[in-house]
């Protein structure tokens, strides 16, 4: 018997860093939406104790480093289950870009594996095995607009954004998330949290409220290290979107507009000098 696991990017409307902890981690407010550029993941069950990752991107690793690899081991520990599992990764999602790739691997692992193992595990159960993965793990279990906080394992789901499309655009540029909070100045950063404003502004239905805010504490550290990124962004808002702003820790970047033909205009014009372009919606 075989299971196929949807396990979609996530964007980040907004990203608030609120401060430095004594763990060295930061305490984060962000509104992120699941986005219908997704990955696939096949699940075989094995009746050896064996774990087996394929993927079909020759550069990600299918050992322990793999956050799905990972996701097994955890499991497979806690509930001491002596069977296997293979698991064929289909990847889609731009890696290193921003947009959640590996943490939602790892989340799409765990709901499948509750079902097939028949685990009967509560979501809270989830999100505490997920939080030992990476800080979108648990937004990711739960999925749809949510506003995240903590260092991620907080996630309260919210409404969904007001339809529009939204433009993911990736160069060719890969970004160490560690490396962009280690740069990190907080004190530094002139700013306010965008999270609760965006919030009203989806309880509203108010998109050009959204739009006009926006924001991402880490582009500051981002932009400075690849000024391309920059205009990139501002490129889009001349192109005439209606907002656009980093996703995670970059390097891509996302732009809003309600208008298809203008979001076919500016995919075409972006695709000359972006390694990766996608037009979405976002997933309920
Ligand atoms: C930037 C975001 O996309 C926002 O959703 C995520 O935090 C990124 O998550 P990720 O790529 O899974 O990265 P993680 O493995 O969780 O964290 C990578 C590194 O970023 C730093 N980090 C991460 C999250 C956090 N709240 N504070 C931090 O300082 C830590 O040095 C950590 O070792
Ligand atoms: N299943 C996986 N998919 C993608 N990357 C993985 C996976 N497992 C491990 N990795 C490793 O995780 C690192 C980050 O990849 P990922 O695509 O998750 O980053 P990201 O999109 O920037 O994440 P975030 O938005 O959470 O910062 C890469 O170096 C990659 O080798």
């Amino acid at each position: 018997m075989e299971w196929v696991e949807r396990a979609p990017a996530k964007i980040n409307l907004t990203l608030d860093v609120l401060y430095k902890r004594e763990d060295g981690y930061h305490e984060l407010e962000m509104i992120m939406s699941s986005v219908d550029l997704a990955d696939h993941l096949t699940f075989t069950p094995l009746m050896e104790d064996r774990i087996e990752v394929y993927t079909n991107k020759a550069f990600l690793p299918v050992d322990k480093r793999n956050h799905v690899y990972q996701a097994i081991k955890l499991l497979k520990e806690k509930y001491q289950i002596p069977m296997g599992i293979k698991v064929d990764i289909d990847k889609q999602i731009p890696v290193a870009a921003g947009l959640g790739g590996g943490s939602t691997d790892a989340a799409a692992t765990l709901r499948a594996l509750n079902r097939i193992w028949d685990l009967q595990l509560s979501i809270e159960e989830l999100i505490d095995i997920g939080m030992q993965i990476g800080t979108d793990v648990p937004y990711s279990i739960v999925g749809g607009t949510a506003f995240v906080s903590g260092s991620g394992e907080n996630v309260r789901p919210i409404k969904d954004i007001p339809p529009c499309w939204v433009i993911l655009a990736k160069p060719r540029i890969s970004v160490s998330t560690r490396t962009v909070f280690r740069s990190l100045e907080i004190e530094a950063i002139d700013y306010t949290p965008k999270s609760k404003i965006v919030e009203n502004a989806i309880e509203q239905n108010d998109y050009y409220e959204m739009t006009s805010h926006l924001s991402n504490a880490l582009e500051a550290v981002t932009f400075e290290r690849y000024p391309q990124l920059k205009q990139l962004k501002d490129r889009m808002l001349r192109y005439g979107l209606d907002g656009a702003t980093m996703s995670g820790s970059g390097p891509t970047i996302i732009g809003f507009s309600r208008n298809y033909t203008r979001v076919k205009r500016v995919y075409n014009s972006l695709r000359g000098f972006c390694e990766e372009v996608y037009i979405c919606r976002t997933l309920k």
